[in-house]
């Protein structure tokens, strides 16, 4: 962040580098200064081109996207029509398959993949998203890693001309919905949890949960002398050391850093091997030895040493009402209950923010971006409480934005938020649930745009249908289409879950295409990012850390921008298309 002075103000203002169009330098105005500020391209000699109305508020990418000048080389009038089209292109990825290294290290059947890969690639696919599992590839003890497996795995995709976004999976798979298989955290680390069990999330009840450590071990050597925080940095770097190559072709260009379950930022609220179902509200897990000397050293110093972890938010498949804690007027609402999430929820924060400051020292420097995930919990999001939100670690009610504080920790490291639950609309759920993805979704993407922040997303289960194909085109382009150039709103890619034998299945692919050409906005696949612009800069050192203080400020509840009711870019309207291809191939 650049600091000038604003000389008739005599103010310091701060200037965002970028906002929705990396090449304007966005001024963040103190309050008393609004109206009086000023929009200056990067790279001009002689500053403002534009009116002093050209600002703006403190920092609304919406109204700043609309005051591009036309004067400037480049400018969107002299780009040609393909050109400015290409501007609303949203690269689009796909998982593979979960065991696709298995449980052993070993790429099985590599030429199924390949031919499958080819498939996707054909299908205008821009790239892949690949889990990296902790689980294989230090199994055989602290350090020892093996990364032959996913060499020749890496090898195939970039043979195939895809792009990967590699997750750094500190997960357990198994235990969720979609885990076909099972893949264990490290041998050597299930042992030291043998002796001392508390290195796990742990529920009221004193179930433990194998599935990721506790964040409560992020700073203790309990593992051979090493931390969790460093057995992650350390991993890492062995990552960057042993795929330079590939990074330096410009093979992998995202590093989803893993920071919970399932690869999510937030607590095991709803592990279904604890008998979790949907839609019930989960349980907080903060019941280790580890993260209750915690809550005690910090009610203990907020003046409360009496205060304790509560014991009445319920079981994990109850409604929220019938628990003491979540009911109207129940425990969430009293200064207790308050401070208990507030706790709970900064813990979050500040543990996706210790690693991913150590992510980002070992990728600064690579041309990738580095992302988070965060969860689509939307059941119970319109009953007051937001229960289910609230046992997984995102303390969102009505006037608390829950998520928008992670999208600015986030921004430090320059990251992307990487959302999930983008197929969904309401009325495919039931009432009962009182949930609401549309709006979560609308939220937590208008959150990470005010943060001046990349967001990504994915859908949350298998679809294959063209109602939820339309639902995602929606919120990558929430205003739809500009043939002016960049659209407002865009999001910075999307990841398909997942490859299967279904996807490929003729049906399924011919629709899956037409998703495919709609998210790139009808314009063939694009090998080069920068088109589209998505520039891939050497990763950048974090700035300075965030004080709590500052991240919660972004907790004030703001309206999310709107959204269009349906998609320009519906795939339905390729139907007849499709029929025309069909019986085409019937004829061949
Ligand atoms: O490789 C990367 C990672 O991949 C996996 O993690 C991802 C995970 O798979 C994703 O779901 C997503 O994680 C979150 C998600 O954001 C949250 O929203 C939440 O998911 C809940 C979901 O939103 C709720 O609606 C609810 O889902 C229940 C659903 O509503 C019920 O209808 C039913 O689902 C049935 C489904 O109807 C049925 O068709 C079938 O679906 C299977 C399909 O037929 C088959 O072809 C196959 O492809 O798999 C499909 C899925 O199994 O069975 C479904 C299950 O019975 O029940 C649903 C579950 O009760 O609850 C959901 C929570 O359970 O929570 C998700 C997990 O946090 O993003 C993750 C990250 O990318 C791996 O787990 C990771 O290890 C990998 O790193």
């Amino acid at each position: 962040m650049t600091r000038v002075t604003l000389g008739s103000l005599g103010e310091k203002i701060r200037l965002h580098s970028r906002c929705f169009c990396p090449n304007v330098l966005f001024i963040n105005v103190p309050e008393n200064a609004e109206g009086a500020s000023k929009v200056w391209r990067q790279g001009t000699k002689n500053a403002p081109t534009f009116s002093s109305r050209s600002i703006i508020s403190r920092s609304p990418p919406q109204a700043v996207a609309s005051e591009i000048s036309t004067t400037e080389p480049k400018a969107t009038t002299t780009l040609t029509n393909e050109e400015k089209m290409l501007r609303n292109y949203v690269p689009i990825f796909v998982m593979l398959p979960l065991g696709v290294i298995t449980v052993d290290n070993v790429l099985e059947d590599k030429d199924k993949l390949v031919k499958e890969l080819k498939e996707l690639r054909a299908a205008g696919v821009d790239g892949v998203m690949i889990d990296v599992w902790w689980g294989i590839i230090e199994s055989k003890g602290p350090k020892q890693y093996d990364w032959t497996a996913y060499r020749s795995l890496f090898q195939a995709v970039q043979e195939c001309g895809l792009k990967l976004q590699a997750i750094m999976s500190f997960h357990q798979c198994g235990g969720n919905v979609g885990d076909v298989v099972t893949i264990p955290l490290p041998q050597w680390v299930l042992d030291i949890g043998e002796s001392d069990p508390d290195i796990f999330y742990t529920n009221l009840k004193g179930n433990r949960n194998p599935e990721y450590l506790t964040l409560g071990v992020d700073n203790r050597r309990l593992f051979s002398g090493r931390t969790a925080v460093e057995i992650y940095s350390d991993y890492m770097k062995s990552f960057r050391e042993n795929f330079a190559d590939f990074l330096e072709t410009g093979l992998i260009i995202d590093i989803e850093v893993g920071l919970g379950p399932a690869g999510e930022l937030r607590y095991p609220s709803y592990p279904e091997s604890q008998g979790w179902v949907f839609p019930g509200i989960g349980e907080f897990q903060c019941y280790d030895k580890y993260l209750q000397a915690d809550f005690k050293e910090a009610a203990t110093a907020a003046g409360h040493p009496e205060w304790e972890l509560p014991d009445n938010a319920g079981e994990y498949n109850d409604a929220p009402e019938s628990t003491e804690f979540f009911k109207s007027n129940g425990t969430y609402l009293t200064e207790k209950g308050k401070f208990f999430l507030t706790w709970y929820s900064n813990k979050l924060l500040s543990h996706g923010d210790q690693i991913l400051d150590e992510a980002n020292k070992a990728f600064v420097g690579c041309k990738l971006k580095l992302a988070a995930k965060v969860s689509g919990i939307h059941w119970w999001y319109k009953a007051d409480n937001h229960a289910a939100e609230l046992t997984a670690g995102y303390y969102n009610l009505k006037d608390r934005d829950g998520y928008r504080p992670i999208a600015r920790m986030l921004s430090r490291h320059h990251a992307i938020l990487n959302f999930t639950c983008l197929e969904m609309r309401d009325s495919e759920q039931s009432a009962d649930a009182k949930s609401a993805p549309q709006e979560l979704v609308q939220q937590v993407l208008s959150g990470g745009w005010r943060e001046n922040i990349e967001v990504a997303g994915e859908n949350a289960l298998s679809r294959y249908d063209s109602t939820a194909y339309n639902q995602i085109l929606l919120n990558a382009r929430p205003n739809g289409i500009n043939r002016d150039g960049e659209p407002k709103l865009r999001m910075y890619g999307v990841t398909y879950l997942r490859l299967s034998d279904e996807l490929l299945q003729k049906t399924n692919l011919n629709l899956f295409k037409t998703f495919v050409k709609k998210m790139h906005a009808d314009q063939d696949y694009c090998p080069d990012p920068k088109k589209y612009n998505h520039h891939l800069g050497p990763l950048e050192r974090s700035k300075p850390e965030i004080s709590i203080e500052q991240l919660l400020e972004a907790t004030k509840a703001e309206d999310a921008f709107p959204w269009d009711k349906e998609t320009d870019m519906s795939v339905s309207g390729d139907l007849l298309s499709n029929l025309i291809r069909k019986l085409f191939s019937l004829f061949k």
